[in-house]
């Protein structure tokens, strides 16, 4: 039972109403760094600069690093799930890790040729943005065979694509437009247009998964950081707020890559906690009925194993059993117990007169009428053919000739509704014995109400004889 209906909630109002709240945690952090940017931009002096060349190598080869380390996993990641986004994912990293380098190695450049220090940054990003929006929508698509993920080919040629990349941004920091606002400005709003395609695709498609909203995070923070680059200038706060906003959207998502390749490997697969827990309940579910259904069929088996098909009755091995847990108990609590042995009289002729069918019929109506005249914890038992014993747990010899006598008397007296015949005669001559008196092994005490049975028979049948 659901515990949050046992004890008086609305479960679906409060996951609506946490659903939208953890909605717009997720909406609110992915933009957190806006109000940084408001803030840098309206209180602090814009011309107010740090420039730290050793710093800013250091934090470029950083992220070179990184880069690279992130684009390896994504790439193993691809390599098992073959899915496309994770191909664009790898590309997307390997292709800023490449142009992006760049702007580190000519740090040492900003004061010859700024634009050559300068634009290396928003084509890495623009690069970047393009790759990663081409990777969402191919979000959910087939994957690519074993054969196209380990073609070098494709990696060579995007490899050279970035190579070529480079030497172009290289081409025009030393052309003439270098300096037009236009150039760095159209990658830099490229950069944010294409992040900004991207989260509306996702937020469009109603992309969930946990893996695609730390994806869609770390878009959002990739855009923040190319709006802050826009309005920044070389070396001040808004342009290392820019720097940092854009790690935050890097460790996200390469923290998501990680968890990917920890887990399935592919961004398409992986559960949510909330899916998990339904999947294991209903696992749990099926696991139960599985077992319920494995008792039933433990408990036919086993009923199979110890009863007579035709009466019903237990069969030889199962009374033995019973007769043996009997004598235990016998013995421990000094207890008596006594046995009836039942052979149904003249049988043979009901069989040659009326046929086989008939005689089984005969045979089931006398366990009927036993089982009538017994208590509630004796057994009835089928030892073969027409003969039948009957274990009375806690019964003197006395008692299990009264007892007996009512088995006989019914059997005399039975009409077998079920059989078509005018009137049968039919009566049954029984042995008692009882444990202690008679033995104290199950040899004896069978053997004891076997030998009185055979005198029952002797002395003209339809009788109960005690000695
Ligand atoms: N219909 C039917 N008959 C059975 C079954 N098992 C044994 N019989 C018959 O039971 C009869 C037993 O015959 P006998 O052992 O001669 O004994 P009886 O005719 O009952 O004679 P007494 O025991 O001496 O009174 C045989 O005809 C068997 O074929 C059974 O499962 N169904």
């Amino acid at each position: 039972m659901d515990m949050s209906a046992k004890i008086g909630e609305r479960p679906e109002a409060i996951r609506r109403v946490t659903k939208i709240y953890a909605a717009f945690l997720i909406a609110g952090f992915a933009l957190s760094p806006a109000f940084l940017i408001a803030y840098l931009y309206f209180f602090q002096d814009p011309a107010l600069k740090f420039e730290n060349h050793l710093f800013h190598e250091f934090a470029i080869t950083g992220a070179t690093i990184e880069g690279l380390f992130v684009t390896y996993v994504s790439w193993r990641c691809y390599l098992s799930s073959g899915e496309p986004l994770l191909r664009w994912l790898t590309l997307g990293f390997l292709g800023f890790t490449l142009i992006y380098v760049l702007h580190g190695a000519f740090t040492g450049m900003a004061h010859h040729n700024i634009w050559l220090f300068l634009l290396y940054g928003p084509a890495s990003r623009l690069a970047m943005a393009i790759l990663l929006l081409i990777g969402l929508l191919s979000f959910n698509q087939e994957p690519d065979t074993p054969a196209q993920r380990v073609n070098p080919h494709t990696w060579l040629a995007w490899i050279a694509a970035f190579l070529v990349i480079d030497v172009a941004v290289a081409v025009a920091a030393y052309s003439p437009f270098a300096g037009s606002p236009a150039l760095r400005l159209s990658m830099e709003g490229g950069a944010l247009m294409f992040s900004a395609i991207n989260l509306s695709v996702m937020l469009m498609g109603r992309i969930r998964s946990p893996l695609m909203t730390i994806f869609g995070i770390s878009i959002a923070l990739f855009g923040l950081s190319s709006l802050a680059f826009i309005l920044g200038k070389p070396w001040n706060h808004m342009w290392w707020l820019a720097h940092a906003i854009f790690a935050g959207g890097f460790f996200i998502l390469s923290y998501g890559i990680v968890k990917a390749f920890h887990t399935t490997r592919s961004f398409a697969n992986i559960y949510n906690q909330e899916e998990m827990v339904n999947r294991l309940a209903m696992a749990m579910v099926r696991t139960e009925s599985a077992l319920q259904e494995l008792q039933r069929s433990n408990q036919m088996l086993e009923h199979l194993a110890s009863t007579d098909p035709l009466t019903g009755a237990a069969n030889r091995r199962h009374f033995i059993e019973r007769v043996d847990a009997e004598i235990a108990r016998a013995k421990r609590d000094n207890l008596s117990f006594a046995l009836l042995a039942l052979d149904l009289d003249n049988f043979k002729a009901i069989n040659d007169r009326y046929g086989h069918q008939v005689g089984d019929q005969v045979l089931q109506g006398f366990v009927q009428k036993c089982t009538e005249q017994i208590r509630p914890y004796d057994s009835v038992a089928r030892m073969g053919g027409e003969e039948f014993m009957v274990l009375l747990p806690q019964a003197t010899q006395e008692l299990a000739v009264t007892i007996g006598e009512r088995i006989r008397e019914a059997t005399e007296s039975a009409v077998f509704d079920s059989i078509v015949i005018p009137k049968l005669a039919l009566t049954v001559s029984i042995g008692v014995s009882q444990f202690g008196l008679d033995g104290s092994t199950i040899d004896t005490i069978f053997r004891a109400a076997d030998e009185r049975l055979y005198r029952a028979k002797n002395q003209g049948r339809n009788c109960v004889i005690m000695e």
